[in-house]
């Protein structure tokens, strides 16, 4: 797939602005600050919902604005759709497809499909297990945008659950404890435990299949990315927080182990008022290793390493991708200043044959002569195709 055509209005810095893009590479050159990414940050977001720089929507919206829009005309086996997403301030967003609004923007994940490389990358190798849980779920979701829903119900069940268990735990822990307000939350918690199993052993399951459908692709990655390595070198493994006993990974058994174990540690949630089960605890495990040696990445590999990983990480969610039969966007922003002319080469020739490639850097020398392709200039708000 491709986007052909990128329309803003006041998204970031843009007061508006439309872009003709083609297949294969563009590349938007620019000074620092001059809204590159901006344009790139566009497209990922009318792909997932969400920024690969930013948590909330915003700063999507430019300031001293309540709306943004952002269109794109999407191409995929050869049919044009357009796909339009309405960000407003304090109110809920919405989407339409060739005009006629979704019911519910969400609707709209996974229409797009992007992959995005950027320095903040190296932050799911070294990062809180909170970022490998993002990267899980964003891949998970593209590939099944169904669960888009499942991941925001059990997001809302957690804060439900600490919501009521910190009501618990004032109860508990007020002078002469206990009594009708305690009695009163440990009965509404019952509710909220057993959707809590049900979506969070749906989430789990669907994460454990991913980490298994990814783990080829990584050492295959890893193996083209990083000097002499081998392709068992990388490895990742889903590092559930409670024991799941070698169950079957089905949603059942799953959501079974799940409730007892909320139901032993009802204590220790209560005093700590915090849901303390679930896979919001869970990790995904990078190592690398030869022979005998196995290692985390976190912690222990050198800082080339940590690149080569990320880099894998991401190559191997492309090829993930690809393999469910579409050619994701490759987005590459701003990272070739990031690596050593080695790895700019190596990940210039491994992307190049993408349907499309975007690519910003802030001078045209940045831009390996592998991915020479369509050249645009970003200055002052403007994007000039350049000839
Ligand atoms: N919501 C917003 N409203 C107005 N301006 C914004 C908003 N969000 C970001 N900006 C501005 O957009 C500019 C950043 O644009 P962008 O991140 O695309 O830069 P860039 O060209 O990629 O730069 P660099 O090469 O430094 O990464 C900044 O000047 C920032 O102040």
């Amino acid at each position: 797939m491709h986007v052909s055509h990128l329309s803003l209005h006041d998204f970031r810095s843009y007061a508006a602005v439309d872009v003709a893009l083609q297949p294969g590479v563009c590349a938007f050159i620019g000074r620092n600050g001059q809204g590159k990414t901006n344009l790139v940050e566009a497209i990922d977001y009318l792909s997932r919902l969400a920024s690969h720089r930013v948590a909330s929507d915003a700063p999507m919206i430019r300031a001293g604005r309540d709306q943004a829009v952002v269109r794109a005309a999407v191409v995929r086996d050869g049919r044009t759709a357009i796909l339009e997403v309405e960000m407003n301030a304090g109110k809920a967003n919405r989407a339409r497809i060739n005009r006629s609004p979704l019911p519910r923007a969400r609707e709209i994940i996974g229409l797009i499909r992007t992959v995005v490389f950027s320095p903040e990358d190296l932050t799911l190798v070294k990062g809180d297990p909170s970022d490998r849980r993002k990267f899980l779920d964003d891949l998970m979701i593209l590939r099944t945008p169904r669960l888009a829903g499942v991941r925001s119900d059990y997001d809302r069940i957690i804060k439900q659950r600490n919501s009521l268990l910190k009501t618990a735990q004032k109860a508990k822990f007020r002078p002469g404890g206990g009594g009708d307000a305690l009695d009163g939350a440990l009965s509404t918690l019952a509710v909220w435990d057993e959707h809590l199993a049900k979506t969070g052993a749906e989430l789990l399951v669907e994460r454990i299949r991913l980490v298994e459908a990814l783990r080829p692709y990584l050492g295959k990655a890893y193996e083209t990315v990083a000097r002499g390595a081998s392709r068992d070198d990388a490895d990742i493994e889903y590092k559930p927080s409670l024991d799941l006993g070698g169950v079957l990974v089905e949603r059942e058994p799953i959501e079974g182990t799940l409730l007892a174990e909320i139901e032993r540690r009802r204590r220790d949630e209560v005093d700590r008022g915090v849901s303390l089960v679930g896979p919001h605890r869970d990790e995904l495990l990078l190592t690398l290793g030869n022979g005998d040696v196995r290692l985390p990445v976190k912690g222990y590999a050198s800082h080339g390493e940590s690149w080569s990983f990320a880099l894998a990480m991401k190559l191997a969610s492309y090829d993930l991708l690809r393999s469910d039969g579409d050619d994701p966007i490759l987005i590459l922003d701003d990272v070739f200043a990031e690596l050593d002319t080695q790895r700019r080469e190596q990940l210039a020739e491994l992307v190049a044959g993408a349907e499309q490639v975007l690519v910003t850097a802030a001078v045209p020398e940045d831009v390996p002569a592998a991915l020479a392709g369509q050249r645009y200039d970003v200055a002052d708000g403007e994007v000039t195709r350049h000839e």
